[in-house]
Parts: structure tokens; sequence; C-alpha cells
């Protein structure tokens, strides 16, 4: 495909504003654009090389500075392109405001130069060639022969292929066509379902090779498309969200600790490791401790999912920066390696000796994972629809000095790069409130001579009198139960059947998810999901929160 007719296109879909408009003219290019067709594929998003290819262009903006004002010839230097650059802001329009083809013949640059004016059979695939090579140029002299390559290819160019070249390389493409834009343009051009284009694009994570099947194979073809070990696939994400969220989703929910360390994604392809980072990068030179515990112990070639997180001489977690330190001292990874220790905890097996578990349940999955690692290695996911289970697991989390907890649907199949509702991440809580326990409810059966479930209140100025939040039987111990009952019972005002009236005396802090209106209680509000954390021993009722600061939390939320 001429690089001319790409750059014609790349203006047009610049020009559409609706998106329908954006990817018809997008498949239009795609059925356009023959053997370029998964070149097209990615340059249309501004990229030249596969998201997840070690191949990088790694050019900075001043040697395409450079080049373009050695194209346009001997009386414009960087700075003027830099100067011109500041005041309108698009590197293409720069590009595009020098008559390169002008200029030819001036050629003591000449390289690439020899064949032409305006209207030069420049090919998209040419471009993408003299892209590869100037990506490959390493060492001395490098950034001498990048320039020589860039200001070879400006110099066939032009002003609109100018245009879209110098956004290519400077990553700056903006023509509004985004990774849905691509797909469903595929899914256009060659009459696919969408769906079936976007399940080949998670598992290849490879535009141009989508886009080529879909046109020579057609939906069979993408359907045989799989994970490869040694091709990473992005990350499936979590949203914010709590066990209440949770319970309410699904019938049982899958609870893990959330280490907070670095997203990994581990292929082992039988002999050799090659670990890489939540944004796809080959990040396996830096992790050794990661490559070594895989090759001692797995026997099978699979793709896993996981966190690293470093680790203290007793195996204590370490803060996330600590891991973050590894990856940016990467030269010097012997010596980091005896500062700062790093263990895999991984929680999702993709793909176990050639077959790919993205479409088994998530439970399914992970004793997969279970079976090929030693439990150290591997998260500890347990299955439940009980509150207080999800409350015990967050506490032991943050008590071995993790994040929180993670809320997965037992049921859902892994989606590469979705955030969607299946992963819940569940921090702390942020704020807690330290309430007046004004009343309480007995137990029953074994916990009969216990005082079970507490009401909570807050001091109401207006009213002058308490008014009620919610109920706390979260997050409490029979042992602690027994102390509560104990140091309550004096306070007994009257009582009620199993309902007991008390006088304010003692304050307890809780935490909640989250505090809503609600007619149920006397405040208007309730708090949803409240877990008892302790009792504020050092505090009076006078020194508990108020309704009004209740009221401000309930609105900063
Ligand atoms: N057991 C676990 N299961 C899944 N993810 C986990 C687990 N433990 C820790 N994590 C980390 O938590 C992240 C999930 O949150 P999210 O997808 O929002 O990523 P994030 O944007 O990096 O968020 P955060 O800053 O909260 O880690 C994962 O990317 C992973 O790095």
């Amino acid at each position: 495909m001429q690089f001319e007719a790409f750059a014609a296109a790349a203006a047009d879909i610049e020009a559409e504003a609706a998106d329908t408009d954006i990817v018809a003219r997008v498949a239009d290019l795609f059925r356009e654009a023959g053997p370029a067709l998964p070149i097209v594929a990615r340059f249309v998003q501004g990229r030249v090389f596969p998201a997840y290819s070690e191949t990088k262009l790694d050019i900075g903006p001043n040697y395409c500075y450079e080049a373009i004002a050695r194209a346009a010839g001997q009386n414009v230097s960087a700075d003027d392109v830099e100067t011109r650059l500041a005041d309108v802001g698009d590197i293409g329009e720069v590009a595009a405001s020098y008559d390169f083809g002008g200029q030819r013949g001036l050629g003591a640059f000449g390289a690439g130069a020899g064949s032409g004016g305006n209207g030069d059979d420049l090919t998209v695939e040419e471009v993408y060639e003299e892209l590869e090579s100037l990506a490959g140029a390493e060492g001395s002299g490098s950034q001498d022969e990048k320039i020589t390559v860039l200001f070879g290819l400006f110099n066939r160019c032009s002003s609109q292929e100018a245009r879209y070249l110098a956004r290519l390389v400077l990553s700056e493409m903006r023509i509004g066509v985004g990774e849905g834009a691509v797909r469903d343009a595929i899914a256009q051009a060659f009459d696919i379902p969408v769906e079936s284009v976007e399940r080949a694009l998670q598992v290849t994570n490879d535009y141009g090779l989508v886009a080529e099947v879909a046109r020579e194979e057609g939906e069979d073809g993408l359907d045989d498309l799989h994970l490869e070990v040694g091709r990473p696939v992005q990350a499936m994400l979590a949203q914010a969200g709590t066990a209440a969220d949770a319970l309410e989703e699904w019938d049982e929910v899958g609870v893990e600790w959330k280490y907070d360390g670095a997203r990994v994604q581990v292929h082992f392809d039988g002999e050799s490791v090659g670990v890489y980072s939540r944004n796809m990068e080959d990040v396996t030179a830096a992790l050794p401790e990661v490559v070594e515990y895989i090759e001692a112990h797995l026997d099978e070639p699979a793709i896993l999912d996981g966190e690293v997180v470093a680790v203290d001489d007793e195996g204590e977690p370490l803060p996330f920066q600590e891991i973050l330190r590894r990856f940016r001292r990467k030269h010097e990874v012997e010596r980091m390696r005896e500062e700062v220790k790093v263990e895999l905890r991984a929680f999702d097996c993709l793909h176990v000796s050639g077959e790919d578990l993205l479409d088994a349940p998530l439970v399914e999955r992970h004793n997969r994972l279970a079976d090929l690692l030693p439990a150290e290695a591997v998260s500890e996911l347990t299955v439940t629809d009980d509150a207080e289970e999800i409350a015990r697991i967050e506490d032991a989390a943050l008590e071995a000095g993790h994040e929180g907890i993670m809320l997965k649907n037992p049921e859902s199949t892994y989606s590469p790069g979705k955030r969607g509702k299946n992963w819940l991440k569940r921090k702390p809580d942020v704020e807690t409130l330290d309430l007046v326990v004004t009343g309480a409810e007995w137990g029953e059966g074994r916990r009969a001579n216990f005082l079970g479930t507490f009401l909570l209140s807050a001091w109401d100025d207006d009213a002058e009198a308490y008014v009620t939040l919610g109920k706390v039987a979260t997050g409490i111990t029979d042992e602690q139960l027994a102390d509560l009952t104990e140091l309550l019972e004096p306070h007994i005002r009257s009582q009620d059947g199993q309902e007991v009236d008390l006088e304010s005396a003692v304050v307890f802090e809780v935490g909640y998810e989250e505090i809503q209106e609600s007619p149920t209680y006397s405040s208007g509000y309730a708090l949803r999901f409240p877990r008892f954390l302790g009792v504020r021993d050092d505090k009076d009722p006078d020194d508990a929160d108020t309704l009004e600061r209740v009221e401000r939390l309930a609105e900063s939320q």
C-alpha cells in the first residue's frame, strides 16, 4: 500500500467526529490495505510494533526534529523545528509545513532520497522496514544512524505523509482510533462477529495478526488462535468494591489476600522462563529469584498470573516501593537482590501444557495452579458466602501486612485487559467511626448468655439526643463477646425480650463500607456492612463522633 494512501485515510479519519464514521473509514482502509494490512492495523493506532513486542522505536524527539530539519533544507535547524512546534503544538503539523519535495536534490544526506519528489512511491511496508531497522540500531553512532534513516524517510514524503510519519515516530498519532475502533473495524471489514475479533485480540494481543487472520481465514481462523507461551497478554483488572457488593452479586465469593507488590505474568515453556510486567514489558532480567523458583518447581509449560512481593529477612512483606527499586535499578540486579528479596505469589493460571484456561471458571483455574506450584507460592483462595469469614480473612491479610483483599466471582472466566465486575479490590476502611453503644441484643444458642448485636449511635446536636445509625455484629470473636457483655451489662437500663436498652457509656470504633441515607434508623443514615474494630476505652461518649461528622462523611463519599 502506498504510504500516501494511508496518510490520506488517516486525514479522513481524523476529520470524522462520530465513532461509527471512524470505524467505517478504518474498515475501508483495512479492505484496501492489501499485504500491508498487519502494519496498517497498528499504524492507524499510532503503533509501529505489536504491543507485546520487545522492539521499541525509542527515538528521542530531538532526533526527530533534527531529521525533519535536515529534510527541510539547509536553512532549517532542529531548533527552528522545535520553535515551530512550541507555536503549533502538533509535530504532524510542523512536519507538514515544510516543503520536503522542493528541497530534494540538495542531498548531501541523500540516503533513500534518490528516487523522487512529491508523489514518490513510498509504501507502508517501506516505512515499516525502515523504522524496524532504526529500532534495531544500537551502540555508538546509532543515534546518527537513526537520524539518517528518518531523514531518508521524511525526504521522500509529501506534506500529508510527513504529517503522519512524524506523529507515528513520536507516538502521537491521535486520529481518534483506539483499540475498540480497530476491533470493530476488523469485524466490519471482514464481516465477522465482534466477539470473535475481541477474543482473538485477547489471546494474541496482536492487532496485525488478528486483522490478517480475519481477512484470510475468517471467524474459524480467529477461533483457532490461542495463547502462546512467551507472548504476554493483558492482565485482568479489578474494580473497587465491597464485601456487601460481592455477596449481593454472587452466591459465593472467592476471597484472596491482596498483595502489595507488582503484577507479573510468568511464562514457562518447559525450559526457560519469561516474566512480564503489567504493561507487558519483559522484566525477566530484573527478577532472577522468580526465574530460579519457576525453573526449580514448575514441571509443565504454563502461563501464570500473580504478584511479586518484596519481603524482609523474616519473609514479612515490604512496601511496594521496594519492588519498584528492583525494576528501576535493573542493571544492578545482583546487588539489589541482596538488599530486597522478592517472592512470587501466583493467583491465576491461564494456560497449562498446551491447554488455554481463559474460559474455565476461576475455581478451576486456581485448582490447576495449586497443582503446579508449592502452596507457599500460590494465593490461598477461600470460597464462602459468609460475611464474617470475609471479614476474618481481611483482618488476617492486614495483620500479615498486606493491602486488603480481592473478592472474585468464583464462576468467572479470565478476561484479559478487562476492568470488569468479576474482580473487586477491597481496601481497608479509610475512615472509621467512634460510636456510642445505646442498645444490644442477647445472642442465641451457644451465645445466649452474651450480648451479641450492638446498636450504634451518634450525638445529634439539634435534637440534643443520641440517634441510631446501625447495628454491628461482625468482626467480634467469642472471647470478645464475653468481655463486651461484662463491660456493658452494668449499663443496662431496661430489657424487652432479647433487646436491651443501654445508657451511653461505651464507645466502639467501627469500620464500614458506606454511609447510606436510610429511614431504618433514627439518624436518617445507615452504615453499610459495619465491622467492630475495638472498644475505645480512652474515649467517653462525649468524645465520640457526632451526627455532623457522619453527615460530612456521607457527603464526601
Ligand atoms: N490475589 C490477588 N488477585 C488479583 N490481583 C492481586 C492480588 N493480590 C494483589 N493483586 C494486585 O492488585 C491489582 C488489582 O487491582 P487493579 O486491577 O485495579 O490494579 P491497580 O490499578 O494496579 O490497582 P492497585 O493500585 O489497587 O493495585 C492487580 O493488578 C494486582 O497487581
